[in-house]
């Protein structure tokens, strides 16, 4: 026998376990069960694909009480783990972002949802057991079983078990009961049917006690929407997405014809941890016939929207497909094309019937559905219809089909402005003009904003217009007298002095208030990009902007006074160095050498005071 201790990880884990952090104790059972059914699935599975000599004709769950002995075993005939697996998979904890949601977990106490975030999975036996034993033998495997028991501190032993039958089983030796604080009597029959009528109904495979079946096994996905009750949905979505949550919008879809199959999916009231890590889970379940074939199934649904959960059951395929033959398989696209339009439209639904969820929706994958605007060209109008973005014409974000219907008289473009907050957007000098003559502009933060808006040209026909990019005609400013004459020498000389900084230099009609602001030149990247690109590590040459004076700032006035009087004054390139300084900063934007500007500066203010 060896005694081997917990990863470090595990072993917090199971200290929140062992104190219980959490009141619902119920939950234990489902998990075992939860195990037990994905070993009877991957015993299955290894069958059909990998030729593996089992006996699959009787996959089954047996759940044995002894109230005497005060235990509960959960034993099943499944794939069975080796003594290697049984150090790797039950000594420690391999998911990513566990740690993080530890130190979460340990600030925050009692938090259900963030439970929720990780499978607690085989711990959780712990909040209800004094000590757990699981005794397993790996099927297709010649040799000795292996037993594993631990009470939950720091360690736990490992043995031989020669006897062990193929499958695993496991043994919770229950702590007294104590219903104040929660604990059952989790050897009490009744409660088990109780537990298992509540949450796991829909395993497809049998769930015994003694001689009576305790599930009914039907596929949640087959059973018509009106015969199932919104609590076997939730607990059918936590079993798939390890969610604590319920979701937010159940979706069936079912096809009939040349090519049948039946969804069942899910959007989540709430982002996981990793929405945006590239490591994260997603895909979908896939069935064949009833017979779980694969977890996380890419193929059947795009990336933009991997934060979607659910099943999908198809009569056609074969059992033994791969995930190489799933890539090319002509249905699995044509599947995942008619999921996206369902979720799309869905979406819609909610933008249009339930603005509460939609709200919900779209502030937690709002940022993840954006990203399609750039992969899936076919939806990109469906995508946009159910977009919504802040905008100057009010708090609440609006759509762009709302933003045409308000644009003023004349008006021809959608105008956006890109930056990180609110506020700073808000605040740009290159708001100044559309604010002053009451055009409505989209503030847009996110930083996959910046990317999209360059791969969508228009919706619905009117163009998307950044305001800090190209020239920008007010149709208001058409009258308006243009000044350019006088200060064309001004313009040539600054152009000469902030070469380093800007290609060009000329007079706004952006401006109202502020001397000067920064634009970028129609078909150049703006700086956020650039510094996205750099941040990827994608160096290019510096892409100069463009600056632009308000002619009617009584600083751009003195300025044009001061050189027209003695163009060699020294202090006018200074001055012109501290009037693109300044553009920059109001933008947000990052000074080159910020001690040079501030030196500056300090000097000219030391002449005023
Ligand atoms: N009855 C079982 N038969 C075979 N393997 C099992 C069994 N129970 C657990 N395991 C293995 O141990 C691993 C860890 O189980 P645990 O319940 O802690 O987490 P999980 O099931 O992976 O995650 P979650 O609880 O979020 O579903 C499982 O992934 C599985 O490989």
């Amino acid at each position: 026998m060896e005694t081997l201790e917990f990863q470090a990880e595990a072993r917090q884990l199971l200290q929140l376990m062992v104190h219980s952090i959490y009141s619902n104790k119920d939950i234990f059972l489902r998990e075992l069960i939860s195990n037990a059914s994905d070993a009877l699935d991957k015993l299955r599975l290894a069958t059909l694909q990998d030729g593996l000599e089992a006996d699959t004709s009787d996959l089954h769950i047996e759940i044995e009480a002894d109230s005497e002995a005060r235990t509960l075993t959960v034993r099943d005939n499944g794939i069975g783990m080796t003594h290697d697996e049984v150090v790797e998979l039950i000594g420690t904890i391999a998911k990513s972002g566990t740690a993080e949601l530890l130190t979460k977990l340990k600030e925050a106490k009692e938090s259900p949802e963030l439970i929720g975030q990780f499978g607690v999975g085989f711990y959780s036996t712990f909040m209800v057991a004094d000590r757990v034993e699981l005794v397993t033998r790996k099927a297709g495997t010649e040799g000795h079983g292996t037993r594993w028991e631990s009470a939950g501190e720091g360690t736990y032993s490992i043995d031989d078990a020669p006897d062990a039958p193929i499958g695993t089983s496991v043994t919770v030796h229950l702590r007294p009961k104590d219903e104040e604080d929660a604990l059952y009597d989790y050897a009490d029959e009744w409660k088990i049917k109780e537990i298992v009528k509540r949450y796991s109904d829909f395993i497809s495979f049998p769930i015994k006690m003694g001689d009576e079946t305790l599930n009914s096994m039907k596929a949640l996905w087959a059973r018509p929407r009106s015969e199932v009750s919104d609590d076997e949905y939730h607990q059918f979505y936590r079993h798939i997405s390890h969610d604590w949550t319920d979701p937010l919008e159940i979706i069936n879809m079912k096809a009939e014809g040349t090519f049948e199959y039946e969804a069942l999916l899910f959007l989540p009231a709430r982002a996981p941890h990793d929405l945006f890590q590239r490591d994260a889970q997603r895909g979908l379940q896939l069935y064949v016939k009833r017979v779980f074939i694969m977890d996380d199934s890419k193929e059947l649904i795009p990336d933009y929207l991997r934060f979607v959960k659910g099943v999908v059951d198809a009569a056609d395929l074969s059992l033994n497909i791969s995930r190489e033959i799933l890539q090319q398989d002509r249905h699995i696209q044509m599947i995942r094309r008619r999921l996206v339009k369902k979720v799309l439209s869905t979406i819609k639904d909610l933008l249009n019937n339930n603005p509460e969820k939609y709200a919900t929706f779209w502030r937690e994958f709002g940022k993840a559905l954006k990203e399609g605007l750039l992969n899936d060209s076919d939806n990109q109008k469906a995508i946009l219809d159910v977009s919504t973005f802040a905008s100057t014409a009010g708090a609440e974000p609006t759509t762009l089909a709302a933003y045409i219907e308000r644009m003023k008289e004349g008006q021809e473009d959608i105008y956006y402005l890109t930056g990180d907050s609110r506020t700073q957007v808000e605040n740009s000098p290159h708001m100044e003009a559309f604010q002053a003559q009451g055009y409505e502009v989209l503030i847009l933060t996110d930083p996959v904003d910046e990317i999209w808006v360059e791969a969508v040209p228009d919706y619905d026909g009117k163009k998307l217009q950044s305001i800090a990019r190209g020239n920008v005609d007010l149709p208001a400013d058409k009258d308006e007298p243009q000044p350019e004459g006088d200060f064309a020498p001004l313009l040539t000389f600054l152009k000469e002095n902030l070469e380093e900084q800007v290609k060009d230099v000329r007079l706004s009609h952006r401006l109202t208030t502020s001397a000067a602001c920064l634009v970028s030149d129609s078909d150049d990247i703006t700086p956020a990009l650039e510094k996205m690109y750099r941040a990827m590590g994608q160096e290019g040459p510096r892409v100069k902007r463009i600056l632009e004076l308000n002619p009617n700032h009584p600083l751009v006035g003195g300025l044009r006074a001061a050189h027209e009087q003695n163009a060699a004054d020294g202090g006018l390139p200074e001055t012109a160095e501290l009037l693109y300084g300044t553009a920059l900063l109001a933008e947000g934007g990052d000074l080159e050498d910020p001690a040079r500007f501030a030196k500056l500066l300090a000097d000219r203010l030391a002449r005023t005071v």
